[in-house]
């Protein structure tokens, strides 16, 4: 792609940049970048990765290939307005607004070919794990281009967009719930006199290490769990403990409570 314009140019539009950057996937000076307000962060995209900053929008936006919609869930309905009296029939959009469905997305910038993305920000690393959805008119060509960019800041699958509601729940703001998870580590482990550092390193290398087994070992995580737990040992005695708290109904609420949250999001 020649010409692609981030509308909405905040953390998420960043880690995408610094994906496709990294891996060469879309040189820098095709990638444009414009925010409602911000205009320091746009220096700072330009200074560190090249791109442009949007100077005058009906000239980028009358011969953009592919428009991002990057800006918050409240502000997309006036940023989709503004967008689209310039877009052209072909250009294609490529949405990681959460909650916003390809069919409102059609409604005010027409029956384009649209993709719904709903990436992490491990995507500033290239690890994102992203569920990607299409509108029936983009192309077998168009599906596998927006698939290799994609797959420049991690993983991505395909599903279908009634589907993208519990995966912002879980993938979306999975880093969220992990990193939720270490502060729990820390608060817990300093109680016994552990430095913090010392608690940060050993739970992020266990974190990273339990990953890389799902990964690799093709076993499933009951299995692997097991192998870990020794009969009347401290593993059994600690899942124990989670499950008198009720650990998986715990979890189980904060995936329904963000699925929800993402359909209202869509209804608004
Ligand atoms: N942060 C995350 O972990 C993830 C975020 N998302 C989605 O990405 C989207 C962006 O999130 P963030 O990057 O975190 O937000 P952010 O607040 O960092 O950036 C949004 C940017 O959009 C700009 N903006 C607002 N209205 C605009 C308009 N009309 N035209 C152009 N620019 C406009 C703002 O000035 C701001 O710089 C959200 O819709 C969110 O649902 C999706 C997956 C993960
Ligand atoms: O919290 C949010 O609404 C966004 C969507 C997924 C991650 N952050």
């Amino acid at each position: 792609m020649q010409t692609i314009v981030f509308a909405g140019a905040g953390s998420m539009a960043e880690a995408i940049i610094q994906g496709w950057v990294k891996e060469g996937v879309v040189v820098p000076p095709a990638i444009h970048v414009m925010n409602k307000s911000n205009e320091e962060k746009l220096a700072k995209l330009a200074n560190s990765y090249g791109v442009q900053v949007v100077s005058d929008r009906r000239a980028i936006l009358t011969k953009a290939d592919c428009v991002i919609l990057a800006m918050k869930p409240k502000d997309v309905m006036a940023g989709m307005n503004d967008l689209a009296p310039y877009l052209r029939e072909d250009t294609a959009v490529l949405s990681v607004v959460a909650g916003t469905s390809i069919e409102t997305i059609q409604s005010v910038l027409g029956n384009r070919p649209v993709v719904r993305v709903m990436p992490n920000t491990s995507a500033t690393i290239g690890m994102s794990a992203s569920g990607m959805a299409f509108s029936e008119e983009v192309s077998d060509e168009l599906k596998a281009t927006f698939k290799k960019m994609l797959e420049a800041i991690g993983l991505v699958i395909e599903v279908k967009e009634e589907e993208l509601h519990a995966i912002t729940a879980l993938s979306g703001s999975g880093p969220a719930y992990l990193y939720y998870l270490v502060e729990a580590f820390e608060q817990a482990g300093m109680k016994y006199g552990l430095e913090q550092g010392t608690i940060r390193s050993l739970a992020v290398q266990t974190i990273a290490g339990a990953a890389e087994m799902l990964k690799q070992s093709n076993e499933e995580p009951t299995e692997l769990r097991r192998k870990v737990t020794s009969p009347g040992g401290t593993t059994a005695a600690g899942i124990q403990a989670l499950e008198n708290h009720h650990f998986k109904q715990a979890i189980e609420a904060c995936i329904d409570e963000a699925t929800k949250r993402s359909i209202e999001l869509a209804a608004e």
